[in-house]
């Protein structure tokens, strides 16, 4: 029997800590990852309050003047941190429609003379300043705080979920460094002046894995299944969206799907969605073809039982098979964001556009 899917399944993170329970929940996610790529999980241990807060600061943020935003432009940041106006971003080529402002956990910047490029994507966020604010950055931190515990735990329940022992995957994050993972506050505007509906693009996430918080009650989030039809993701208050990125993906030899979604802009005269996610990175320096993951036959062969997908309509990420971490990921970076690669990267902007700076349809 080949499986596809039709909705996003719903597991409960408080099934882990019930002995009786906890294998259900194993089982599931085992499912899950195998056959979807997506989940919502209910009943995470990420403090209520410190989501709440989070969820009330998203318009508020947005809502700092132009002046202060433009201070903290994204351009300004080797690391790719920092504001994005509407219309500076691209996917697949097409401009996406939201302004959002990326940030990471906290992190002094790496790169050390002599390092390759790609350190140097690691390193301080930018944050907006204080009393226009007040208490925005340490409520973001205090909540990443809690998604990056939360993350590690779901990835040693993944491990477990794929008959490996809990700790086969610390060696993607165990290096010389703590990892920094990033998250981005994100605003949709809704449809009427807007160019596309391409809130993002049909894309792959690129690391292990991404807690998507939806921070207000719009649809939009669309997740495409094996025969290639799009299943909404509609919001589920009191839960995070799961996904897997290209990295993991990778590293599992295709047993865990990374699954290719888009967000569609709220209808006209509808107000912004926002959203914040977080996602889960590994060391840059790490090349995931450099530790093979001892995956059982039994395991593997359920991967043969999952209906062939069609071609996705996402294509990035494909060199994580040959490439240092840090690598794919300022390749990444330098597509989705051009105007800063051609400022600080300007050798790689070049290899990425070697027809100049993109306009509509001519990346990837
Ligand atoms: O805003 C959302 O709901 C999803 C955003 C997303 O997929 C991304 O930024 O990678
Ligand atoms: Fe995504």
């Amino acid at each position: 029997m080949t499986s596809n899917f039709s909705s996003i399944p719903i597991l409960d993170y408080s099934l882990t800590t019930d002995p009786e329970r906890r294998e259900e929940f194993i089982a599931q996610l085992r499912h899950v990852l195998i056959n979807v790529g997506f989940l919502y999980l209910s009943n995470s241990p990420v403090p209520r309050d410190d989501i709440d807060a989070i969820v009330d600061y998203a318009p508020r943020l947005f809502e700092i003047p132009q002046e202060a935003k433009d201070k903290i432009r994204m351009a300004n940041s080797e690391h790719f941190y920092g504001y994005s106006k509407l219309g500076a971003e691209f996917t697949k080529g097409k401009l996406d429609q939201r302004e959002q402002f990326d940030f990471g956990t906290e992190c002094d910047s790496v790169w050390k003379p002599g390092d390759p490029d790609y350190m140097r994507l690691w390193g301080p966020a930018q944050w907006p300043e204080e009393e226009l604010l007040p208490g925005f950055k340490a409520a973001m931190l205090r909540y990443l705080a809690g998604v990056e515990k939360l993350s590690y735990e779901l990835i040693n329940l993944l491990a477990e979920a794929l008959e490996l022992p809990s700790d086969a995957l610390k060696a993607f994050f165990e290096t010389e460094m703590p990892v920094q993972h990033w998250a981005k506050v994100v605003k949709y505007p809704p449809l009427g002046d807007l160019a596309s509906d391409q809130g993002v693009g049909p894309h792959f996430d690129a690391g292990f894995l991404t807690f998507l918080l939806q921070a207000s009650p719009h649809a939009g989030l669309q997740v495409q299944n094996l025969s290639g039809e799009w299943i909404d993701a509609p919001p589920i208050p009191g839960t995070f969206v799961v996904n897997i990125g290209k990295a993991l993906e990778t590293v599992t030899q295709g047993l865990a799907r990374a699954t290719s979604h888009r967000v569609l802009s709220p209808p006209k005269r509808s107000t912004p969605r926002y959203s914040i996610p977080f996602f889960q990175n590994i060391s840059l320096r790490v090349s995931v073809k450099d530790i093979t993951l001892q995956l059982n036959d039994e395991i593997l062969k359920l991967r043969e039982q999952r209906a062939e997908a069609g071609a996705p309509d996402s294509v990035n990420y494909a060199e994580y098979g040959q490439l240092p971490t840090g690598q794919v990921n300022l390749i990444g970076r330098v597509r989705s964001h051009p105007d800063v690669a051609q400022r600080h990267y300007p050798e790689l902007f070049k290899q990425c556009f070697p027809r100049g700076f993109p306009v509509e349809g001519k990346a990837y």
